[in-house]
This record gives structure tokens, C-alpha cells and sequence, in this order.
């Protein structure tokens, strides 16, 4: 008989074995459900020792993974697993978890008490987002950061007494001004003109020691950003006594081509200095002939006619490229205005070309030699036709003076202007500014720091506070009906109106036309007049089109987006976006066209229904939403207007039917 001891001892080892057995018939189930894996066989586990490892902490491990807390925090996302790589990994994992981030038992009960009783250890979690003004100060320009930030309400009387008072004009340049009715500096001249016109070398053609520091300037549309420059470069060349070519301003249409022209050769006058144009509306024999004094002779220094020259970028190329003698190696200012349109704009990649023709070891185009002269020639052959500093060193003669053989810097200083300024890093380097200076007009809500700053980077623009901006969202097919009551109810003339095609200007023109005639059919009323205006007209029609709705003959100008940018006609009261504008910056150089130089002006947007979400998207992100109010029109408003407008769309209609047949 067994003893007592004995038999306690033979009852606890057959619970045990009943225990072991019960444990075994679990894993054995547990590795039935398990699924298998390639390469993995469950009798090597076992042979191995990993299946007692496994069997130890794979319980815990899947417990703990869910700790039994309140609030239940979010499990780690597992690594992605590999193909081919074995489910013992997920374990091994777990552990190290476990084994990093808390202390544990070595061995460990897989009971609930136990699990519960253990601390809960931190998760890792993922850090916040940074905002989105942070990551869009990331990688910016520290000269961005760094912007001199103007009021848009400064402003500085011009004296006519000896002392400039801080305007650095000189006083003929005050008379001139005067005489054209400007009496006080805006706030972006009186930023620029004491940074461009320094009291001391103030009129210094060259500064090949001491070259000057390029500029980049941010301000709203209408806000006097062409003065800016234009008075600058006036009074740094007016000293001049060679014509050289000594000033390149670059704008993206021949129509602002032509007004920055007429405003310089305003305030020029009384000066010997040469303007000159060139943009392919002449021929290119025609252009080279106005621009270059002699093509002829081969002449290190170049040869001009002028020294101002305002161009297109794509003529530019061509002169470039194609005009013996034209030469870029005495500029003085490089003006870029509307630089984000113009950085955008590749075509034959015209700013590295530009760049390139102001440096020295630039090989300008030659009538027959195409290559410089070696130093076998004579030198009284070289100097005469002068080399700008900066270009003398590459002089082919060993025994020049050192002076001459030194380094120097280009004495270009590139001035780049635009309402809708590039935070584009990218677009920026292309430019290669020196040591550049940014002046941002623009009047920010924000009370913090560099506000501004952010804005522009964030692509915030500012606009004119005199504009008040509208919108109407309506049925595609009443946005003509809304926008003759515009016109008639809310006048709602002097007016240019956007549209997004020149399909849609030609519809909109001939249908207010048919409208106009029924509307004053009988009545004795005059009828309105609305012309189209469009990149296809000839030269000379748009700008006879342009003079008369200067002079109010015309009392709406429909057109594209070509003339959105730049254009100053000072009587447009009204701009209308008869199609919405694709982006946040062509909706900013729009609405620019009224409002301008302190006056008043309306912006109304016509939105059809299904573009309202995308606009108010847009104006939301640009943080504008709430200065575009909305105007609700019901069908009593309209219903006066109804009659004349189904009459002019039957007309159209037929219109169409006769052309297609
Ligand atoms: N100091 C001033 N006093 C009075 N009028 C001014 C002054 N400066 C500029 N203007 C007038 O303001 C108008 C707008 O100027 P400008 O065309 O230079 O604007 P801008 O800033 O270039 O606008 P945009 O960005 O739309 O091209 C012009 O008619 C110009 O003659």
C-alpha cells in the first residue's frame, strides 16, 4: 500500500500528467487552426526547442497586446511581413516590445489576473502633423523669411522745394510727376525708390566692386508696383552719357510692352535717354535695324540704339541669338514684372539664355567671325567699341595691366515684380539672385510675427481694399439673364468681363447684341455696346478696340484671360468672371483690374452650380471666403429682363441653325 505521502504524491503527479494533457490537446488544436507556412515543419519546432519559447510567451504576448484599459489604445500597425519569413517573427517582435518598454516577470502565467495586473505600457504613436504653414516655411528662401514688410497705407508726399524729403527724385523728375498729377509716393515707391536710388552712387552705371543686391517685390494689383521701377531706372540713367543698353524689361504680352512704354517715355521726356520695343510686331530686320547702331563691325562691347529696352521674352531669344552686337553685358537693371507668369513660361528656356548673355565668356551672335578676337589682334582694335567691367578680364592680352585682369562682378541687379509673387524654391534658384531683398506690400490680419510672410508663402494674395467682391451662384443656363441684370439693374458698365474661351466671349458678344436690339427696340433708348477682345484680333484692332473703351465707346470689353494680367485702364469700374477663373492667382489678377491706384471697384464671379463647391474650395484656402459676398437673385428680379432675353436667345439659335446649314 502506498503511503500517505506517497499517494498525495502519485495524486498530484496525475493531475499534472491530466494537466500536461490537457495542455498538450490545446496546442495540439491550437496548431491545427495554426496556418502553415513554407519551410516550417512543427516536428523541427519541437526538436529545436522554439515550440517551448513559443509556448511561453505567445499567450501573454497576444494578451498584452490588448491591454485591458478604458481607453483602449490603438494597436501598433504589425511590419508588413515578407514573404517567405516565418510567423515567429511576430513573437520575437512582441517580445522586444515587451522586453523595451516594461519589466517583465521571466516567466510569465498567461492567467487574466495576471494580464491585469500588468502596467500598460506606452504604445507608440505617431507625432502631430506638422501644420501646413510650418511645412510651407520649410526649404523657403531666408531672404523670404527675412522680407521687409510694407504697409499698403504708407504713403509720401512729393515736395517741390530743393529737398527730395526722402522720395530721392530728383526735382525734375518731382515736376514731371506732378505735372502727370501724381503727387504722393505709393507704398511700394516708397519702399523701392530709397533702396534703388541709395543717397550715395545713386547714379553709378557700373559697381563692379560694390554690386548691388537683386530685389523681389510682392504688392497687390493696381498698387504702383511699374513706377516702382520705372522711376529708378529713369534717374540712374538719365547721368549716362554713351547709349548703351543698360535696362531690360521683360512682361509677358505685347500690350504691356506697349503701356510700360508709354509711362517711360512720359516721364523720360526732357532726358536723352532711348527707349526702344521689341516684341515681333515688326519684322525682325525691322527690330534690329531700330535697336543695334552698327552690325557691321565685330564689337566686344556691343552696339545699341537704346537704353531702354521693354520686350517679350521670346524676341528677347531672338535678338539674343540672332543680332550681331546686340549685348546685355552693360545692364544696369534687369527688370522681370509679372515673374511668376514669366518663370512659368519655358519656352526656349529664355531666363537661362539671359542670364548666360550678362556674364562674361557669353559669345554674342557675329555677322560672319563668330568667335572673339585672339590676342594677335591690335588693341586699339578692341577698345574702342568698350567693354563693361565685369567682361574686360576675358580680354585675350597677356600684357594688360592687372586692374583690368581682376575679377569683377556684373553691375546687373535684377528687380522682379508680381501680385502673385513664386514661393517656388526651384523657380527662385533658376534666377540666381544676389543676395537678394524681398519688400511684401500687403496688410495682414494676423497677429503674429511674419504673418505676412506666411501669407505669400501661403499663397494668400493680397487685394486692393477698395475692391468689394460678389458672387452669384445660379443654373447654367440664366448665367446670361443674371448677367444682363447686372448690367441694366445693378450697372454693372465700364466693365471687362472673363470668360473662359473665346468660343464663350463670341456667344456672349452676339447674344447681348440681339438682347441690346430688343431692349431698345421702339423705345428710343440707345443700346449698349460690347465688343470681344481676343488674342486673335490683329494688332492694330485691339488696340483700336482698347482706345475706345478708354475713352467709353465701348461700354463692355468681353475677353480672355490674355489681358487679365497688368493692364491699366483706370475708368473700369466693374470686372466680371463670367466664367470662373481656374486658380486662385488668375481670380487675384482679374479682379485687379478694377480698384486700382486707391479707386473703388466691384468684382462679381458668376458660379454655376456645380463649380460653386470648387470655388468657395479655392477662395477658402486662400483664406478670401468671407470677403466674397454672396448675392441670392430670385426669378422676380429677373423677370423683367425675360422677355427681351428669350426673344435674343431664339435669334441666336437661328443664328446657328443658318451657319451650320
Ligand atoms: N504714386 C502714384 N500716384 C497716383 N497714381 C499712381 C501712383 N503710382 C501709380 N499710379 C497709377 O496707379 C495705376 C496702377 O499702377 P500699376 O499699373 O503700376 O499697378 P501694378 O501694381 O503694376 O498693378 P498690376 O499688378 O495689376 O500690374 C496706374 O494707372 C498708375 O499710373
Amino acid at each position: 500500500m502506498p503511503s500517505l505521502e506517497t499517494a498525495s504524491a502519485l495524486q498530484s503527479s496525475k493531475e499534472k500528467t491530466k494537466a500536461k494533457q490537457r495542455y498538450l490537446k490545446r496546442k495540439k488544436e491550437r496548431r491545427k487552426h495554426r496556418p502553415k507556412l513554407p519551410g516550417v515543419n512543427d516536428d523541427k519546432l519541437q526538436e529545436n526547442g522554439t515550440e517551448h519559447d513559443a509556448m511561453d510567451v505567445e499567450p501573454v504576448a497576444k494578451e498584452v497586446s490588448n491591454p485591458p484599459s478604458p481607453e483602449k489604445p490603438k494597436r501598433p500597425k504589425k511590419r508588413p511581413r515578407h514573404e517567405g519569413q516565418e510567423e515567429t517573427e511576430d513573437v520575437e517582435m512582441e517580445l522586444d516590445v515587451l522586453q523595451a518598454d516594461a519589466p517583465l516577470p521571466t516567466r510569465m502565467s498567461p492567467t487574466p489576473d495576471l494580464v491585469n495586473a500588468l502596467p500598460s505600457f506606452p504604445l507608440p504613436a505617431l507625432p502631430d502633423a506638422p501644420s501646413k504653414s510650418l511645412l510651407a516655411l520649410q526649404g523657403l528662401d531666408q531672404a523670404l523669411l527675412g522680407a521687409e514688410l510694407v504697409s499698403p497705407s504708407t504713403v509720401l508726399p512729393i515736395p517741390t522745394g530743393k529737398d527730395d524729403e526722402g522720395t530721392r527724385l530728383s526735382e525734375k523728375m518731382r515736376k514731371r510727376l506732378r505735372d502727370i498729377g501724381v503727387v504722393e509716393l505709393f507704398a511700394v515707391q516708397t519702399a523701392l525708390l530709397p533702396f534703388l536710388l541709395p543717397s550715395q552712387g545713386a547714379s553709378e552705371l557700373y559697381l563692379p566692386f560694390n554690386p548691388p543686391r537683386d530685389v523681389c517685390v510682392s504688392a497687390p494689383t493696381g498698387s504702383g508696383k511699374t513706377l516702382a521701377y520705372v522711376l529708378p531706372i529713369i534717374e540712374t540713367l538719365s547721368s549716362r552719357t554713351i547709349t548703351r543698353l543698360r535696362a531690360l524689361i521683360v512682361l509677358p504680352t505685347r500690350d504691356l510692352v506697349t503701356q510700360v512704354r508709354e509711362t517711360i517715355e512720359v516721364l523720360s521726356r526732357g532726358t536723352k535717354l532711348k527707349v526702344g520695343t521689341a516684341t515681333g510686331q515688326s519684322s525682325f530686320a525691322q527690330e534690329q535695324s531700330q535697336l543695334i547702331q552698327d552690325q557691321s563691325t565685330i564689337l566686344l562691347g556691343g552696339s545699341s540704339k537704346v537704353d531702354i529696352l521693354i520686350c517679350t521674352p521670346g524676341r528677347l531669344i531672338d535678338h539674343i541669338v540672332g543680332t550681331p552686337n546686340f549685348s546685355l553685358q552693360h545692364l544696369r537693371f534687369l527688370v522681370i514684372d509679372e515673374a511668376d507668369r514669366l518663370l512659368a513660361q519655358s519656352f526656349q528656356d529664355w531666363l537661362a539664355h539671359v542670364l548666360a548673355a550678362t556674364r562674361p565668356h557669353y559669345k554674342p551672335a557675329q555677322k560672319e567671325d563668330n568667335e572673339y578676337p585672339n590676342a594677335s589682334q591690335p588693341l586699339n582694335t578692341l577698345l574702342p567699341d568698350g567693354l563693361a567691367p565685369s567682361f574686360l578680364h576675358q580680354l585675350p592680352q597677356p600684357h594688360f595691366p592687372s586692374f583690368f585682369l581682376e575679377h569683377k562682378a556684373s553691375s546687373c541687379q535684377k528687380l522682379l515684380f508680381s501680385a502673385t509673387l513664386t514661393r517656388d524654391p526651384g523657380k527662385i534658384s533658376a534666377l540666381e539672385l544676389r543676395n537678394p531683398k524681398y519688400f511684401i506690400v500687403q496688410g495682414s490680419e494676423k497677429d503674429t510675427v511674419g504673418g505676412e510672410v506666411l501669407d505669400v508663402v501661403m499663397e494668400k494674395f493680397s487685394m486692393p481694399s477698395t475692391l468689394k467682391e460678389h458672387m452669384i451662384i445660379s443654373d447654367p443656363t440664366q448665367k446670361p439673364l443674371i448677367f444682363f441684370h447686372l448690367v441694366h439693374t445693378l450697372n454693372v458698365t465700364n466693365a471687362l468681363v472673363f470668360t473662359k474661351s473665346a468660343e464663350s466671349t463670341t456667344r456672349l458678344v452676339q447674344l447681348f447684341d440681339f438682347f441690346e436690339k430688343e431692349r431698345t427696340h421702339g423705345n428710343g433708348l440707345s443700346p449698349l455696346s460690347v465688343r470681344a477682345y481676343s488674342s486673335d484680333l490683329p494688332v492694330n484692332e485691339r488696340k483700336a478696340i482698347l482706345e475706345n473703351f478708354k475713352s467709353q465707346k465701348i461700354h463692355i470689353l468681353v475677353c480672355s484671360d490674355l489681358i487679365s494680367r497688368g493692364i491699366d485702364i483706370s475708368h473700369v469700374s466693374h470686372v466680371v468672371s463670367y466664367d470662373v477663373p481656374v486658380d486662385m492667382r488668375k481670380y487675384v489678377h482679374r479682379v485687379g483690374r478694377t480698384a486700382r491706384a486707391g479707386r473703388e471697384g466691384d468684382a462679381w464671379t458668376l458660379v454655376e452650380q456645380q463649380e460653386a463647391r470648387f470655388f468657395k474650395q479655392m477662395l477658402k484656402e486662400a483664406d478670401h471666403l468671407e470677403k466674397v459676398k454672396r448675392l441670392r437673385l430670385g426669378e422676380k428680379d429677373l423677370a423683367p429682363l425675360l422677355p427681351h432675353y428669350e426673344a435674343a436667345l431664339n435669334k441666336l439659335k437661328d443664328l446657328y441653325t443658318r451657319q451650320q446649314n
